[in-house]
């Protein structure tokens, strides 16, 4: 009842005039992100490495109503970079109201490699990354009682084969991000942390990774852009879309673990060797 009656009490307009930092926007969830919060009225700031694309999204923020919009490009492996994105807000926009982090390095989908560097570079981009953002933004995001969204996974919440690597660092998140919203509890800091568990979402790079293996159908990612936007500005816990395929995995995960581990294998179309 709580979930379905905070969700309803969403207005558009609670977005209008608001300063926001969108990660990884240059496609896939984080571009529509940027679209919905233009359509509001926000200023809105992009950042991802390739400036080409940035600039198409800006040009359309700005048709789609944005109170304004501005891009940085750069690449979230130096922590340097996070730091001037949330710098760049500062200066340009006098503050900050949300910080989106969503972007993600490329990794692969298939079984783990043996690769240690992989993982020390993916744990930088998606997760020390967000955490430099964090301690950047801080100041500003106090100052005008702001938020948080990170945007997490099925997989930092449960094993799912061919992620290894990613998984580590989407847990890695929720480890930091929900001990920090506790200790922020406890001092009042009137910054909300909303940490979004995704299922299977139609982005072009996660079909062209996925869909072969997988035996599911991605949920549409305009969709799910709003829904993170919805959850953030509503300064909720956790987002979970889809909701049904969130949810009731993750009441399995917790009572029913082994059963839930053996319906995801099922999910996935692998060679199997020969039971002995
Ligand atoms: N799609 C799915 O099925 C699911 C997605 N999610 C989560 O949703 C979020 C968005 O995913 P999705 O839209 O599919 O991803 P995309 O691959 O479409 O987008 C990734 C974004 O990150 C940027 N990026 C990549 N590498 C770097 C880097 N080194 N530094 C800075 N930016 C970088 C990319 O731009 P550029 O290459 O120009 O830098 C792009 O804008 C992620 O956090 C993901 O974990 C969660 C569950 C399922
Ligand atoms: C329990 C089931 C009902 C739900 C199953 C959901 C499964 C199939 C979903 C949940 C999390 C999804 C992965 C994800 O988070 C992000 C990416 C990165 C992208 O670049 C490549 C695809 C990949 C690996 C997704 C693949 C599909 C996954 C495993």
């Amino acid at each position: 009842f709580c979930f379905y009656s905070t969700r309803e009490n969403f207005k558009p307009e609670m977005l209008k005039g608001k300063r926001v930092i969108v990660t990884g926007a240059s496609t896939g969830i984080g571009e529509q992100m940027a679209y919905h919060l233009a359509r509001m009225g926000a200023h809105v700031l992009v950042t991802a490495r390739t400036e080409a694309k940035l600039q198409k999204v800006v040009e359309r923020c700005q048709e789609l109503g944005a109170s304004s919009a501005r891009l940085i490009s750069g690449s979230m492996e130096d922590m340097a970079f996070a730091k001037q994105v949330v710098e760049a807000a500062e200066a340009e926009l006098g503050g900050l109201d949300m910080l989106i982090l969503n972007h993600i390095g490329k990794s692969y989908f298939s079984y783990f490699d043996g690769d240690v560097r992989h993982i020390q570079k993916l744990l930088d981009i998606n997760f020390l990354s967000y955490v430099a953002m964090t301690v950047s933004a801080l100041p500003m995001l106090k100052q005008s009682g702001g938020s948080i969204v990170v945007v997490s996974s099925m997989a930092g919440k449960v094993g799912f084969p061919f992620t290894v690597p990613y998984s580590a660092t989407k847990f890695a998140l929720d480890g930091f991000f929900s001990s920090l919203r506790q200790e922020f509890s406890i001092q009042n800091v009137n910054v909300s942390i909303t940490l979004c568990i995704l299922s299977f979402i139609d982005t072009e790079s996660a079909v062209r990774a996925a869909a072969d293996v997988v035996q599911m159908s991605p949920a549409p990612k305009e969709e799910c852009a709003l829904e993170i936007i919805k959850g953030g500005a509503l300064r909720q816990r956790e987002v979970y879309y889809k909701y049904a395929l969130t949810k009731i995995p993750l009441l399995l995960r917790d009572w029913a673990a082994e059963l839930l581990d053996y319906l995801i294998r099922q999910h996935y179309r692998v060679e199997r060797p020969p039971a002995a």
